[in-house]
């Protein structure tokens, strides 16, 4: 059986071992994902992968609760990051009453934030408060409407600067790892190295400490999209649409249920 990963472990493996984290949003997947991942995040892009909905901002806290429960239930030996949603840590006392609830309706093990130097004070009131934190800077999901899009982060030596600057806030707020989005890999690489967490990217690059994907991109089957750094490790909407037309023939012709389907 594998042994879950620690707060300790994880901040460990900067430098070791590159970290595998891959979202989950039901038991059913967690299950399938536990025995490759170190880390299983509940991500709140389960609003449109999950839900159908365009952006994420509609994510509610019973949603996460919800499916960080039900993954949790799939993956008990995994450590579970749950995406704090829209909305639910505009200041610090929203955000320690909201990811209280988390730990307390959830077995989480720690809870994701959008943001950067910006959301500094409200990651150190949370750690403070024995919730522990995993950042996200770059590209934020969440800034979708205010942004006017995903864009891509890193392109100036401004913004590189400020991605460096909004690393080393978090994790001097008590972040015990941080997920960096969407960000030119030179840049990635070098907020890697001005920190002792480990930086967990997704579109950021190789010269990080770790990668995550959504599993309905890296398995095929998230069809709306698909961002560049999406590798897709499995064709699973082409082979689920032949396998429910194949059920569909046969149910036609009456070639199912054969004898052995049949009491
Ligand atoms: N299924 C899914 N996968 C994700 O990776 C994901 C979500 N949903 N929902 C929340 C956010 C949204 N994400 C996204 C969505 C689109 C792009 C995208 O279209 N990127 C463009 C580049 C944009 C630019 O150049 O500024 C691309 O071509 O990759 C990137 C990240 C990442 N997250
Ligand atoms: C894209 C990942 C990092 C995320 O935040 C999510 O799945 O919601
Ligand atoms: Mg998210």
């Amino acid at each position: 059986m594998k042994k879950k990963m620690t707060i300790t472990s994880i901040k460990k493996s900067k430098g070791n071992k590159p970290l595998v984290m891959v979202t989950a949003y039901d038991a059913l997947f967690a299950r399938l994902i536990e025995p490759s991942a170190d880390i299983i995040l509940v991500g709140d892009s389960l609003n449109m992968s999950f839900a159908g909905k365009s952006d994420t901002l509609s994510a509610t806290l019973e949603q996460m609760i919800y499916h960080t429960n039900a993954v949790c239930m799939g993956a008990e030996n995994s450590f579970v990051i749950c995406d704090m949603p829209f909305g639910t840590y505009v200041n610090k006392d929203d955000a320690l009453k909201n990811a209280i609830r988390v730990f307390q309706e959830t077995n989480a093990d720690s809870v994701k934030i959008e943001g950067g130097v910006d959301k500094a004070e409200i990651v150190k009131h949370l750690t403070s408060n024995g919730i522990a934190v995993c950042g996200h800077i770059g590209l934020l999901p969440q800034a979708f409407r205010s942004e006017g899009g995903y864009k891509i982060k890193g392109k100036t030596e401004e913004e590189k600067l400020s991605l460096i600057e909004d690393a080393k806030a978090i994790e001097k707020a008590g972040a015990f790892c941080i997920v960096i989005e969407g960000v030119k890999a030179d840049v990635a690489k070098e907020v890697a190295k001005s920190v002792d967490i480990p930086l967990i990217g997704i579109g950021a690059g190789v010269n990080v400490d770790g990668q995550v994907l959504v599993f309905s991109d890296m398995l095929g089957l998230f069809e709306e999209f698909t961002p560049k750094f999406v590798k897709k490790y499995l064709n699973g909407s082409t082979l689920v649409k032949d396998a429910i037309k194949n059920y569909k023939q046969e149910v036609e012709t009456g070639a199912f249920p054969q004898d052995i389907h049949t009491y």
